[in-house]
This record gives structure tokens, C-alpha cells and sequence, in this order.
């Protein structure tokens, strides 16, 4: 792959919300795993709530056992989900802060609040050889002390960005879009990887990817909603074009 090159990471979190609304095992997030895997995914991401209302333990195992591409688990700073990951040693541990009433992840990690604590509870996942990664909002604070600790990843939400433009709010948008490029650069010059995630589509995602710093993208929820109408391989196909269009223009 290019130095330069966007990684496409897909996140398949909601193959699972779909099954666990009837129960069993039908739709597998394995199989979407593997499916997105040959059709050219740089990396899936999954997402082990403490609630499990979507991806469960099962999930973990399948996907460490037949993915030849890197998993990057998402999960909070429990002790819990910690023991997890040091039982997995996935490629990458992103850490994301969770309610459990929320209806998605509304934020980013309070890195800035909870630095010495955070500070020692990643120090065995990054011995044990995860890039551990923090999920954060696009504030120089939390970049400043996701550096300080020692994280060698950052994930920004998008999440705001992403539902304003979902929403038509044309100046929330650009403000938010304003606040992520700012980041991405300050982040980058750091010695922070720059990753992004959370909401994307087809129509947000190009001046994301079009920001040189960045260096992964992870998509998830509409992403499978879009496979349900034109099948997962021309959904990621489809995210890969405008993301290559807006990396080249
Ligand atoms: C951290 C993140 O943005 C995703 O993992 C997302 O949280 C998954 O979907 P839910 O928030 O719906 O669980
Ligand atoms: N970390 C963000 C992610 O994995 C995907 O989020 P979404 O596209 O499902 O909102």
C-alpha cells in the first residue's frame, strides 16, 4: 500500500444488531468480516460493549480466528474489557467512552480528566503489543493528553460533523469539519496516527479523506445499511471510490 494511502477499516458492529434483534445466529459479523476482507477492507473494527447489545464475546473469538486483516477492538476502560484484550492481543485497542443508556457513543474519552489512570491502564495492552488507540473529540486538550500518556493512535469522532450534515446544518458542519482539520494537523505534528470515524457516508466522507494526515477511516452503521440494499462488496467499493476521489482531487 502507498505511504499516503487511506485505510478503509470497517466496522461491523450493527451485522450484529440485526441478529440480536431476533437472537441465534443469523446475520454472522464473522461472515461480514470475511466478506468485507475480500472485498478489499484495510481493516475491521468491532465493538465489545459492556452491555453486549450488539457484538458479543463469540464475535471476538471468530473474528480473531479468521481475519488475515488487522482488527481494531473497540472498548471502554474497564478492567473487564481490559483482560479481554490482553487475552485476544488484537492488532489495535481503540478505548471509547460508553453509557450504557446512549443510543450510540454521543462523545469522545475524557483523556484530559483521567490521564494518570488511563496513562497506566494502557501500559500492559501496549506491552502486550496492541496500538492502542483513543477515541476522542476534536479538542486540543484531550489530543494534548492522549500524546502525554503515551497513546501512539487517536481516533477523532466525527459524529458531530457527520449528523450535521445529515441535517443540512450547513455552518455546523463546516464549523465542525473547521475543528477536525485543525486537529487532524496539530495531532500530526505531535507524532500522533490520525484515525476518523463515527457517522461517515458517502456524501460526508470526502473532506475527511481528504485531509493528507489522516490515515484510517472507520465506517460502519451506514455502510451495512447500505449493503442491505446493494450487497457489502459495492457498499465498501463504493466508499473506497469517494474516498480515492476526494485523496486525489
Ligand atoms: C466508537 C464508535 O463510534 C463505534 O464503535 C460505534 O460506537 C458503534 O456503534 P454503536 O455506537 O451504535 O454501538
Ligand atoms: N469508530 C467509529 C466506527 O467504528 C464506525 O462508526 P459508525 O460508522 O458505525 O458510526
Amino acid at each position: 500500500m502507498a505511504q499516503n494511502a487511506l485505510r478503509l477499516g470497517v466496522n461491523i458492529d450493527h451485522v450484529a444488531t440485526v441478529r440480536n434483534a431476533r437472537g441465534g445466529d443469523n446475520p454472522d459479523p464473522v461472515r461480514a468480516a470475511i466478506l468485507a476482507q475480500n472485498a478489499g477492507a484495510d481493516g475491521i473494527t468491532a465493538h465489545l460493549r459492556e452491555d453486549r447489545r450488539h457484538i458479543v464475546d463469540a464475535d471476538i473469538d471468530g473474528l480473531m480466528a479468521a481475519l488475515r486483516i488487522p482488527l481494531n477492538f473497540e472498548m471502554a476502560a474497564t478492567a473487564e474489557m481490559q483482560a479481554i484484550a490482553l487475552r485476544h492481543k488484537p492488532h489495535a485497542v481503540c478505548l471509547v467512552p460508553e453509557k450504557r443508556e446512549e443510543r450510540t457513543t454521543e462523545g469522545g474519552l475524557d483523556v484530559a480528566g483521567n490521564d494518570n489512570a488511563l496513562a497506566d491502564y494502557i501500559t500492559p495492552l501496549r506491552e502486550a503489543g496492541s496500538r492502542v488507540s483513543m477515541f476522542i473529540g476534536a479538542e486540543k486538550a484531550q489530543v494534548e493528553a492522549s500524546h502525554r500518556i503515551g497513546a501512539p493512535v487517536i481516533e477523532l469522532h466525527a459524529g458531530a460533523y457527520a449528523d450535521a450534515w445529515a441535517e443540512g446544518r450547513w455552518d455546523a458542519r463546516d464549523a465542525e469539519l473547521a475543528k477536525i482539520t485543525e486537529m487532524v494537523a496539530y495531532a500530526s505534528e505531535l507524532g500522533l496516527e490520525v484515525h476518523v470515524g463515527h457517522g461517515l457516508t458517502y456524501d460526508s466522507v470526502g473532506p475527511i479523506a481528504a485531509l493528507p494526515e489522516v490515515k484510517e477511516l472507520n465506517i460502519g452503521h451506514f455502510l451495512m445499511g447500505e449493503a442491505m440494499f446493494v450487497g457489502l462488496p459495492a457498499a465498501l467499493a463504493e466508499m473506497r471510490r469517494q474516498m480515492d476521489l476526494a485523496r486525489q482531487s
